[in-house]
Order: structure tokens, then C-alpha cells, then sequence
């Protein structure tokens, strides 16, 4: 099989490059980027030696035409009409927001703009969501706070043991923002500091969640998010709690957590009273779980750590694109971090 990967120059690009390149099914073909078509890609991903003198193309469709897969790594906005001119026969995985949401409505509040439409959601630990992905040729990578906050509480939705009242902070490294130049992001200003933004249920990522558990507990949930941009290159550390369902104990929340993840892969409850890190999850598709009962405030309190580029995005990416392809989900997907 042979992807094409289009925004190959940015962090989201790198790191599709960093694990296709371990992939033993997948070839890496066109790479393709904006204003820095023509460079070769060592001038912008220089982690990637292996790649260093292929040459960046413009996006286009000659450039992404005759590849089974091809990776979209573009800002909000640029999927669709790339993903036109690609045929039914073209696996097409958006690491974009373009398709993620149905709610057009939500789509304009939040984006802007006309609504694309809404693509299988790649997020395959979501109850139903591998069997939507099996076979499909048009993939929508979350946003990597969505992936987490699903992760972390739809076990407790699921069970029915969590009111839909949820309250998430979650703190992100500076690569959740992309690599172009953000003023609010200069080293001097995020060195030594942390700073919540995309406060009081204003951050685009917020209809996302609010749809996914939705779905999960099959009513309605809300979620007050509030994003916190940590001085860190890589990872998301979110607290995630909800009222806790009448007569919840401790017991229970455990055990229902303990099944949701037995059969996932990239999913992982951490022993009673180990608190996840980034730290733990650098560089890998894990997610490191932990769950209890807040007794004093009835609420089931989850935390979970991801990285943001792995399983937050490139690492999504490629475990949708098995199992869209019928390939095993794990394969050529770092199960391990990189530690201290
Ligand atoms: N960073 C993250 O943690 C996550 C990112 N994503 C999504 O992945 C996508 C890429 O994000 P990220 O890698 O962080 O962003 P970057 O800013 O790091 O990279 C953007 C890429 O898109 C290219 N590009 C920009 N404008 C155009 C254009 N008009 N035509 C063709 N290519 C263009 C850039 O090329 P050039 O260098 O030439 O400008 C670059 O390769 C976004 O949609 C983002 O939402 C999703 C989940 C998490
Ligand atoms: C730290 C930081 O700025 N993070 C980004 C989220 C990045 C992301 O994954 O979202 P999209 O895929 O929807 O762009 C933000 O809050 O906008």
C-alpha cells in the first residue's frame, strides 16, 4: 500500500512520516505542503534523516493521485476540496476538523463557514465505531482533546454510572497548535507558564465531545471545557469528572472501567493509584487511564494522559486506516513511550 501524506512540513505530517516510516504494510509516496513546496523535507522535519532529500510537492491532485491512502495535515478548511478529486477506490484520512462534527449548525458557531459534511469518526474504542470503520474509504481523525475526554470517561457513560454534567480541564503542550508562528506561543511566553484559554464553552472542541458522549450514554451531555496551554512541546493531561448515578460506589466505577478497556489495545487502566503523565505516553498510542469516585462531591473523577501528535492524531490516524484497510489495529503502532 502506498499513502501520500499532504501537509507533510507540518507536526502533524512529521509524526504520520515518524510512524509510517515503522509500518511494515505502507510505503510512503507523495509529500506535499504549502508555502514550502520544493524544499526538501530535511529543512522542516530534521528528526526524519531518512527522508531528508525528498522534495516537497504543492498540493495537488496529480501530486496525491495513485496512492491507496492519502493523509490529509491541512488547516481547517483545505480537506474538502482536496478530497474531492479523490476517488471511492482512495483511502482519505482528514487529521483536519472538516468532517468530524454532523452538527452543521455547531459546525458554523464554532468553525465558521459552510459545513463540510461529516465523515466515520476514527476513534475505534468508542462502543460501535470499529465495525463503521471497517471498509471505509473516508476517515475523520478527533481532535486530540475530543480523543481524550471520550477516552476518559465513555466507560462511565456507557455503564450508565455518570450524570451528563461533565466539567474537563485539560492542559495541552505548544504542538496541539501547529508549527506556524502564534504570537501567544513565542518560547518566552510559554516558558515557565501555565495559562487556561478557550474559556466559558467557547473552544471548537467542545461540540465534539458533547457528541461523542452523547451517543455513548444516549441523551444529551454537556461539557464545560476549559483548554490550559502547558510549557511542554508534546502531550495532554485531562481531568474529566460528572455527577456520579444514584448509589454509585467506588467498586463498581473500577469494574466498569476495568471492562471497557480489557479488549483495547492502545487503552490502559493504570493500577489504583498510580496518576497518569504525559511523561508516560510520550511518543506511543497509549492512553494511561485512571478513574475513581470523588464520595465527598459525588462525582466520578477520570484523568487520562495522551500524546497529543500519537494518539491524538497521527497515531489515530494510522490505527483507523487499519482497520479501514483490514490490516491488524496494532500493527506498526508504538504500544511504549519514550522515558525519563
Ligand atoms: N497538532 C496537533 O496536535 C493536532 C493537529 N490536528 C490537525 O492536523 C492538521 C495539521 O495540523 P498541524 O500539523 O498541527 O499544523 P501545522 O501548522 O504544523 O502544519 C500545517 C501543514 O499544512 C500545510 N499547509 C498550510 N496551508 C496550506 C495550503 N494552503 N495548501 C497546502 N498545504 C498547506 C503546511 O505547509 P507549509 O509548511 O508549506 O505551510 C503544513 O505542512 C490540522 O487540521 C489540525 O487541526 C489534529 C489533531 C491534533
Ligand atoms: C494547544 C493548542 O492550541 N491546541 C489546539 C488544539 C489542536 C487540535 O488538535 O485541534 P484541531 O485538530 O481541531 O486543530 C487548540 O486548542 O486549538
Amino acid at each position: 500500500m502506498k499513502a501520500a501524506i499532504a501537509g507533510a512540513s507540518g507536526y502533524a505530517g512529521g509524526e504520520l512520516l515518524r510512524l509510517l516510516l515503522d509500518h511494515p504494510a505502507i510505503e510512503i509516496g507523495a509529500l506535499t505542503a504549502g508555502s514550502s513546496a520544493g524544499d526538501p523535507l530535511g529543512a522542516h522535519q530534521p528528526h526524519l534523516p531518512s527522508l531528508a532529500d525528498r522534495v516537497l510537492l504543492d498540493t495537488t491532485p496529480e501530486a496525491l493521485a495513485g496512492h491507496d491512502v492519502v493523509y490529509l495535515a491541512l488547516p481547517h478548511g483545505h480537506s474538502a476540496a482536496v478530497a474531492e478529486i479523490l476517488g471511492d477506490d482512495t483511502l482519505v484520512v482528514d487529521c483536519g476538523a472538516d468532517f468530524r462534527l454532523q452538527d452543521a449548525a455547531a459546525w458554523e458557531h464554532f468553525y465558521g463557514g459552510p459545513h463540510a459534511g461529516t465523515w466515520p469518526y476514527g476513534l475505534p474504542e468508542l462502543p460501535g465505531q470499529r465495525d463503521l470503520l471497517k471498509g471505509a474509504r473516508r476517515v475523520a481523525v478527533p481532535g486530540c482533546y475530543p480523543t481524550s475526554v471520550t477516552l476518559a470517561l465513555f466507560p462511565a457513560f456507557a455503564a450508565g454510572l455518570a450524570e451528563p454534567d461533565v466539567v474537563v480541564v485539560a492542559a495541552s503542550g505548544t504542538s496541539g497548535a501547529g508549527r506556524s508562528l502564534k504570537p501567544h506561543l513565542l518560547g518566552s511566553e510559554v516558558m515557565g507558564s501555565a495559562t487556561a484559554y478557550g474559556v466559558g464553552g467557547t473552544h471548537r472542541h467542545t461540540p465534539e465531545m458533547e457528541q461523542n458522549l452523547s451517543r455513548v450514554a444516549g441523551r444529551p451531555v454537556t461539557v464545560s471545557f476549559t483548554p490550559v496551554l502547558a510549557p511542554m512541546s508534546r502531550g495532554i493531561l485531562a481531568t474529566c469528572t460528572a455527577p456520579a448515578a444514584p448509589g454509585l460506589t467506588a467498586a463498581a466505577l473500577r469494574e466498569a472501567y476495568e471492562a471497557a478497556v480489557e479488549h483495547e489495545p492502545f487503552l490502559r487502566l493504570l493500577p489504583e493509584g498510580v496518576w497518569p503523565a504525559t511523561s508516560m505516553t510520550l511518543g506511543s498510542n497509549t492512553a494511561a487511564l485512571q478513574v475513581t469516585l470523588d464520595e465527598r462531591a459525588g462525582r466520578v473523577v477520570a484523568v487520562i494522559a495522551i500524546d497529543n501528535l500519537t494518539k491524538g492524531t497521527a497515531g489515530g490516524a494510522i490505527q483507523s486506516t487499519n482497520i479501514a484497510l483490514g490490516l491488524p489495529e496494532e500493527l506498526g503502532l508504538p504500544l511504549n513511550g519514550v522515558a525519563p
